[in-house]
C-alpha cells in the first residue's frame, strides 16, 4: 500500500472512530410538539418542556444558548424565559434564542452518531416575528462561513468541527387548515441553507380524514408558494426497493407524528405511549403515527443523503455566492497581467476589498450551480445525476496524479499533498462513504481512498481556472477570505450592538422624560398641598408653634443656666 493511500485509510478509520456528526434543527411555534419529538427520537427525556425545567432527565446533557436576540432590547433570554413562568414578564416579547444540545448515540454495531440538536425557543411567539427569520438565517450562514473560512486556509485546523445544520424539521401548527404566512416566509428562507422537512406534530388531534385534508392543503401550499422542501427522489434505474421506499416517503410528506415522554411496555416491548382517558396509543405504531418512519429516515436511511446535499448543494451554492461578492479576483487578474506586485492581505486593505465592487465577471470555473436558481425559484427536485454532474464539474481538472502547474514550480517546500489531504479532511464525515447509505451521491471514479483534494472546490477551482491565477493569488485569496468573513461577521455584530445601544438610549430617554414629568407632577402636587395646608391650618395651631419653640428655647436656656 502506498504511503498516500495508507494515510487516507488511517484517516478514514479515525473518522469512523470519532463518529458521524449530524446536526438537526427543530423550528416551529411553541406547543407544536418539538420537545416531545426530540425526546421520543432519542428515547430519553433529554429536553425539558416549557416551565418544567426540573423534570428533564437528560442527566449529563446540557442545553447551551448560542445566540439570543430580542427586538425590544429587553435582556431576557428566550431560553431562560422558558424555564419559569413569570407573570411580570408575561407581556414582554421573548425574542428568539438558538440553543444547542449534543448527544452521542451508539448503534448496535458500535458506530457512534454525534447528534447535535438546535432548538429555537421563542420562534413565532413575538408580535413581530421578522427577527426570528433573520436570526435563524444569520446562524445558518455563520456555520457555512466557518467552513468556508476553514476551507480557504492554507493550513487547516485538524480539530475543526463542522457545525453546519443538515436538516431542519419545521413543525407546522396543527390548525387543520394549511400553512400560515409565518410558516411560508420562514420555510422559504430556511430552505436556502438547510434541508427542510415539514412535520405535523400532535397528529392524534385529527381524524383520519382531517389529517388527509390537512396534509393535502399543506402540500398544495408548498407547491403554490414554491417552497423547496427536501425531496425523496429516485432514479428510474434505482433498485425497485429504493424506488418504492422513496415514492412512499414522498407521498407521506408532511410527516404527521404522535410523540410522548411516557414510556410503557406494549406486547412485551418497551415503547412510548400517549395515554388518554379512553385508551392509549403506541407512538411507534405506523398505522397512525409517521413517527417511526421519520425516525428511520433521519437516523438511518437518509442521514447521509441529507449530509451530502448540505455539503454539495446548499453549502456550494452559498460558497459560490459568497466568494463572488467578497473576493476581487478581477483585480488580482488585472494586477497580475500588469505585472503589479500583489500585496499580502492585511487588515488595512480589507475594507477596500470588502467595499470594492463584486466580481460579477469572475471567469473561473465556478458558476453558481443551477441548483441555486432552482432552489430559490421553486421546489427542488435534485436528481442523483444532477448531483454527480454538478460535483464533478465543480471538481475541475485537478487530480492527484497530475499536480497542478501552479504547484509544480512552487518554491515553498513546506507544501505537500499530504497537507492538502489533511486540509480537505475538514469535510471529514461529509463525504464519509463508509457511513450508512454510503453510495448515495458518490461521484463516478471517486474512490474511498482518494484524498479529498478532488473534493475541495476552493483549491481545485483555482488550479483549473484560467492559468492566470498564481500561487501568490491563491495565498492571498485563501488568507483574505477568512479575514473578510470574520470582518463581515464583526461588522454585523457591531451593527447589532449599535442597534441595541440606540434602542437602549431611546428607552432611557423615554424613561428620563417620564421621570421628569412625574417629578413635575409631584412638585405641582406639593405646591398645591402646601397652599391647601396654609389655607386650612387654624390660627390656634399656628400659635402653638411659637409655644413649643418657646418651651424648647427655655429648656435650652435652662440648660445654659445649669
Ligand atoms: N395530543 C398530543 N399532545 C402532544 C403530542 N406531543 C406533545 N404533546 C403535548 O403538547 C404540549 C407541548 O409539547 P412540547 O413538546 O413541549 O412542544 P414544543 O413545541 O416543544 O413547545 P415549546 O417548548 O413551548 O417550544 C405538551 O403538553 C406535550 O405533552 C402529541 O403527539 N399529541
Amino acid at each position: 500500500m502506498s504511503r498516500r493511500s495508507s494515510s487516507a485509510v488511517l484517516r478514514r478509520q479515525k473518522d469512523l472512530k470519532r463518529g458521524i456528526r449530524f446536526t438537526m434543527m427543530v423550528c416551529g411555534c411553541s406547543g407544536t410538539g418539538k420537545t416531545s419529538f426530540i425526546n421520543s427520537l432519542l428515547d430519553r427525556n433529554i429536553l425539558p418542556h416549557r416551565y418544567q425545567y426540573s423534570k428533564a432527565s437528560g442527566g449529563e446533557v446540557t442545553r447551551q444558548t448560542i445566540t439570543f436576540a430580542n427586538l425590544s432590547g429587553v435582556v431576557n433570554d428566550a431560553a431562560e424565559y422558558e424555564k419559569v413562568f413569570d407573570p411580570e414578564n408575561a407581556d414582554q416579547e421573548p425574542g428568539i434564542a438558538i440553543t444547542e444540545t449534543s448527544v452521542e448515540i451508539l448503534d448496535e454495531d458500535d458506530s457512534k452518531l454525534l447528534l447535535t440538536i438546535i432548538d429555537t425557543p421563542g420562534f413565532g411567539d413575538n408580535i413581530n416575528n421578522e427577527l426570528c427569520d433573520t436570526e435563524l438565517i444569520h446562524f445558518l450562514e455563520q456555520q457555512f462561513d466557518l467552513v468556508l473560512a476553514e476551507e480557504s486556509r492554507v493550513r487547516r485546523n485538524p480539530r475543526f468541527v463542522d457545525t453546519r445544520v443538515h436538516v431542519c424539521l419545521y413543525f407546522i401548527t396543527p390548525t387543520g387548515h394549511g400553512l400560515r404566512e409565518l410558516d411560508i416566509e420562514t420555510m422559504k428562507k430556511l430552505s436556502k441553507y438547510v434541508n427542510l422537512i415539514p412535520v405535523i406534530g400532535r397528529a392524534d388531534s385529527f381524524t383520519k380524514t382531517e389529517l388527509l385534508n390537512f396534509k393535502r392543503n399543506i402540500m398544495q401550499d408548498i407547491d403554490h408558494h414554491k417552497i423547496p422542501i427536501y425531496q425523496f427522489e429516485y432514479e428510474a434505474d434505482d433498485d425497485e426497493e429504493v424506488i418504492e421506499e422513496n415514492r412512499y416517503l414522498s407521498e407521506m410528506q408532511p410527516f404527521a407524528v404522535i410523540t410522548s415522554d411516557e414510556e410503557a411496555e406494549v406486547n412485551g416491548a418497551k415503547t412510548r405511549v400517549r395515554t388518554y382517558p379512553w385508551g392509549s396509543i403506541d407512538i411507534n405504531n405506523s398505522d397512525y403515527s409517521d413517527f417511526p418512519v421519520l425516525k428511520s429516515v433521519l437516523l438511518g436511511s437518509h442521514l447521509q443523503d441529507l449530509k451530502d446535499i448540505t455539503h454539495e448543494f446548499l453549502y456550494e451554492s452559498y460558497r459560490t455566492e459568497k466568494l463572488m461578492t467578497v473576493t476581487e479576483l478581477d483585480e488580482l487578474h488585472e494586477a497580475n497581467a500588469n505585472g503589479l506586485p500583489i500585496d499580502p492581505p492585511s487588515m488595512s486593505n480589507l475594507a477596500d476589498i470588502a467595499n470594492s465592487k463584486s466580481m460579477a465577471n469572475f471567469d473561473g470555473p465556478y458558476r453558481a450551480p443551477s441548483m441555486l436558481s432552482d432552489a430559490t425559484a421553486g421546489t427542488t427536485r435534485v436528481t442523483k445525476d444532477q448531483k454527480v454532474n454538478s460535483l464533478t464539474s465543480k471538481m475541475g481538472s485537478a487530480s492527484l496524479q497530475e499536480p497542478p502547474e501552479i504547484l509544480k514550480g512552487r518554491p515553498d517546500s513546506n507544501y505537500s499533498f499530504q497537507d492538502d489531504a489533511e486540509l480537505t479532511s475538514l469535510v471529514d464525515d461529509e463525504v464519509d462513504k463508509s457511513a450508512p447509505n454510503a453510495s448515495v451521491g458518490t461521484p463516478p471514479g471517486t474512490s474511498l481512498t482518494s484524498p479529498r483534494i478532488n473534493h475541495s472546490p476552493s483549491v481545485s477551482s483555482l488550479y483549473s481556472g484560467s492559468g492566470s491565477v498564481n500561487a501568490r493569488q491563491l495565498r492571498k485569496i485563501s488568507e483574505t477570505v477568512p479575514y473578510l468573513l470574520k470582518h463581515e461577521s464583526l461588522l454585523s455584530k457591531q451593527q447589532k450592538l449599535e442597534e441595541l445601544e440606540r434602542k437602549s438610549a431611546r428607552e432611557l430617554a423615554k424613561r428620563a422624560s417620564e421621570l421628569e414629568k412625574r417629578a413635575m407632577e409631584l412638585k405641582q402636587r406639593e405646591k398645591l398641598y402646601k397652599e391647601q395646608l396654609a389655607k386650612n391650618t387654624p390660627p390656634a395651631v399656628q400659635e402653638e408653634v411659637p409655644d413649643s419653640t418657646l418651651d424648647s428655647a427655655s429648656f435650652v436656656a435652662g440648660d445654659d443656666k445649669d
